[in-house]
């Protein structure tokens, strides 16, 4: 039986044309990436709008992904790709779990739904009600979003509730700026659709969206698992303070670091701090610039 690895390419959410590592058995294309040092694969399914995960494999005929509806599966690929890659030539890790396990992506999840997310085995993403969002993978920034949930659960395993629940969704917003470092949004590729120049958050700005930037404006309150979604705005701007002054490489070495060696389940924005100072202390010496810079952001949201 003829079966092989393949390159396609398609279209994504947005139109934007995409290279696609795909594999041919049997007269069908599949979203089946073989090409990565890993033990697994990268592999993209549908719901096909239903809720039973992972569904059913992307398919295609011809292995030109074309297709309208095919932009949330292409993106879904390409982008899980792209974070791949990321974690693997920048971290050195491999997979969400260093030991190079599968990724499993499952688009069309659900009807008209605005989320996304990481379930524990794999990510899944809906297609949004076309007003609040379009398709939620079609933003890089995003799909690293949920794969760093991933990492953070297999790493420091942030609880997700109150500090560390925010802290745990920081962490996710922070390495979606690294994967999508053109702005300091996040989501603005998927968000409002038919609206420009808005976004689901911002780290620079985190008010913006309705979000406090310092301790001083810390939400109480049970709702969202404690905030996390809210409370997550006090890291968000420390890191935005962070990298605006130390650079995104230095940056992206201590938040792996901390995220990897330091945090641990219960950490609070007081413990991040710690775990961000001491992986620039190991790397560039206590004292130093970066040291001195990754304090200060810290003092600026009122976290000591
Ligand atoms: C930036 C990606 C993001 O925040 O995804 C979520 C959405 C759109 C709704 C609810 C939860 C999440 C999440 O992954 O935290
Ligand atoms: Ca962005
Ligand atoms: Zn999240």
């Amino acid at each position: 039986v003829t079966a092989s690895a393949t390159s396609g390419y398609g279209y994504g959410v947005n139109g934007g044309y995409k290279a696609l590592n795909t594999y041919y058995s049997s007269g069908t294309y599949y979203l089946y990436d073989v090409t990565k040092p890993m033990s697994g694969v990268i592999r993209t399914t549908t719901a096909k709008n239903g809720t039973s995960i992972p569904g059913w494999y992307s398919v295609d005929s011809n292995n030109a992904w074309t297709a309208y509806s095919q932009g949330a599966d292409v993106d879904a690929h390409y982008n899980a790709g792209k974070v791949y890659d990321y974690y693997y030539n920048t971290h050195n890790r491999n997979s969400y779990d260093n030991s190079g396990s599968t990724l499993t992506s499952t688009v069309h999840y659900g009807s008209n739904y605005n989320n996304a997310f990481w379930n524990g085995s794999q990510m899944v993403y809906g297609d949004g009600d076309g007003s609040t969002f379009a398709p939620l993978s079609g933003a890089l920034d995003v799909v690293a979003h949920e794969l760093t949930h991933a990492v953070t659960e297999r790493t420091a395993g942030l609880q997700y509730q109150y500090q560390s629940g925010a802290l745990n969704e920081s962490m996710s917003d922070v390495f979606g700026y690294f994967l999508d470092s053109g702005d300091w949004l996040m989501g603005e590729d998927v968000y409002t659709p038919g609206v420009g120049g808005d976004a689901l958050r911002s780290l620079s700005n985190p008010e913006a969206y309705g979000q406090p930037s310092h301790m001083n404006d810390y939400v109480n309150t049970s709702s969202d698992n404690g905030g996390v979604h809210t409370n997550s705005g006090i890291p968000n701007k420390a890191g935005y303070l962070t990298i605006s002054s130390i650079g995104k490489s230095a940056a992206e070495k201590i938040y792996y670091r901390a995220l990897t060696v330091y945090l641990t389940p219960t950490s609070d924005f007081s413990d991040a701090r710690a775990a961000l100072l001491q992986s620039a202390a190991d790397y560039y010496g206590s004292g130093s610039s970066t040291y001195n810079a990754v304090a200060n952001a810290w003092n600026q949201v009122g976290v000591y």
